[in-house]
């Protein structure tokens, strides 16, 4: 359906995900509700270790702010990938499921310094040096405890994707990373090559998210070989890693082109061969931290539809039991999805509709215009991709409770987390 892996209408003319019924799934679990393929996830999972890790040598690290909480982890932990984290909490989530913390890649352009401090207790994998305040902060710690740790140093390469203005991360203008342009990457890295507490792998840029070309990641690795390059001369050190980020495409609706991993991995690792070997360097081993492609298709939300209203002439509303709340993209980027009806057999008759969240907010709209089956009140919707970004975006404005995660994979269903309750909204207000 539509080229989904995990998604098919059964006998019942009901939605189908990975074997499991999702009328069935409402009936158990209540609306609305996150549901995530778990075969989904990890043949991406596998994908990636075939088409990177296994053919080219590389480390793949899943950008965990797309999607997490325990049995993600564990699931990526099974998979052999490492964890991108950028925060604390992130870290904490990781470490409670025994998430080898030699794997994990600590990101972020506020580190605080207990966030640091519980880094380097944990031992993590890399921190990924942000900006000069961490640095010094760090540099503090780690003298006190006569301890080294490796880091990457996160740059600004100065060119912009193709994509929403408010995921671009790659140009100038960016609260991200040292930048190339202003001579503060180079500071950067003479400070770190300088100091006696870190172990400097390499240079990190992550260009921005759902990036759906992939020559931006040539022109990323040529901007950075030129620094490995400067680097060599100068210090005469050749650097053992590059880490190119994440950004991955993924579907959404009929606009967007679907990616296999290939597409990007293959275009960065020849690019990588070809530039530090034309420079007669070393070549670096090759960090990406895809988030969205390995979650992003294999989700999707549940709803009931209630109140439906007519504006003669105008727009047919028909409002659902979730909406920014549990899905902020819509209102926040624009993001477009796919909605499908999941309770009944596709009809003939089919209207132009407008899907609207219940939130106290004229923009909670989660489509607008999109041509479905004629619907009902007590009808289930399925909104399509939702995987990433959405759970972990998710909030408790109007006191909405965050809908619980169901796992689905080839007809057997688990809860991996719990709808929260009334209890769970006031539980910490005094
Ligand atoms: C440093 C870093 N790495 C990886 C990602 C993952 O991005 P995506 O989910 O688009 O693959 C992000 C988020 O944009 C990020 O900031
Ligand atoms: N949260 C964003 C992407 C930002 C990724 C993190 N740097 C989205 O939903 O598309």
């Amino acid at each position: 359906m539509f080229g989904y892996n995990s998604l098919k209408i059964n006998d019942r003319g009901n939605l189908e995900i990975s074997g499991c019924d999702c009328v069935e799934l409402v009936e158990k679990y209540g609306t609305p509700l996150y549901v995530m393929d778990e075969a989904e996830i990890r043949r991406r999972c596998r994908e990636i270790r075939k088409k990177h890790i296994d053919k080219y040598n590389g480390i793949a690290l899943y950008a965990s702010k797309a999607f997490l909480n325990k049995e993600m982890c564990r699931i990526v932990k099974s998979e052999g990938l490492g964890l991108d984290v950028v925060s604390s909490g992130e870290l904490y989530t990781a470490y409670s499921v025994d998430f080898p913390m030699d794997k994990i890649v600590f990101h972020g352009n506020n580190k605080t310094i207990d966030e640091l401090q519980m880094a380097v207790e944990l031992s993590v994998g890399r921190i990924v040096l942000d900006n000069f305040y961490e640095i010094n902060m760090l540099e503090s710690l780690l003298k006190g405890k006569g301890k080294r740790i490796d880091v990457q140093i996160r740059v600004a390469p100065g060119i912009e994707g193709h994509t929403h203005d408010y995921i671009k991360t790659g140009q100038i203008d960016t609260k991200f990373g040292f930048s190339l342009q202003d001579g503060s990457a180079r500071s950067a890295i003479d400070k770190v090559i300088h100091s006696n507490c870190f172990n400097f792998k390499g240079l990190h840029s992550h260009l921005g998210s759902q990036l759906f070309e992939n020559e931006i990641y040539i022109s990323a690795v040529k901007i950075l070989v030129e620094e490995y390059r400067r680097i060599k001369e100068l210090y005469g050190i050749e650097l053992d890693e590059i880490n190119v980020g994440g950004g991955f495409a993924i579907y959404y609706s009929k606009e967007d082109e679907r990616r296999n991993i290939s597409f990007y991995s293959d275009i960065i690792n020849k690019t990588v061969d070809k530039e530090f070997s034309g420079y007669g360097l070393k070549r670096p081993t090759v960090y990406i931290e895809p988030g969205r492609w390995v979650v992003g298709e294999a989700g999707i939300t549940l709803y009931t539809v209630g109140a439906i209203k007519e504006i003669k002439g105008i727009r047919k509303y028909v409002c659902i039991d979730g909406g920014m709340t549990d899905n902020i993209r819509p209102s926040l980027y624009n993001a477009n999805y796919t909605a499908v009806v999941a309770n009944k057999k596709e009809s003939e008759e089919k209207e132009v509709i407008t899907i609207a969240g219940k939130c106290c907010e004229s923009g909670d709209i989660l489509i607008k215009d999109c041509q479905l089956n004629k619907l009902e009140s007590g009808d289930i919707l399925a909104v399509l991709s939702t995987g990433a970004y959405n759970f972990t975006m998710s909030s408790n404005y109007n006191r909405m409770r965050r809908p619980a995660v169901v796992m689905a994979n080839k007809g057997k269903d688990r809860i991996i987390v719990k709808r929260q309750t009334f209890e769970d909204l006031i539980k910490n207000d005094i």
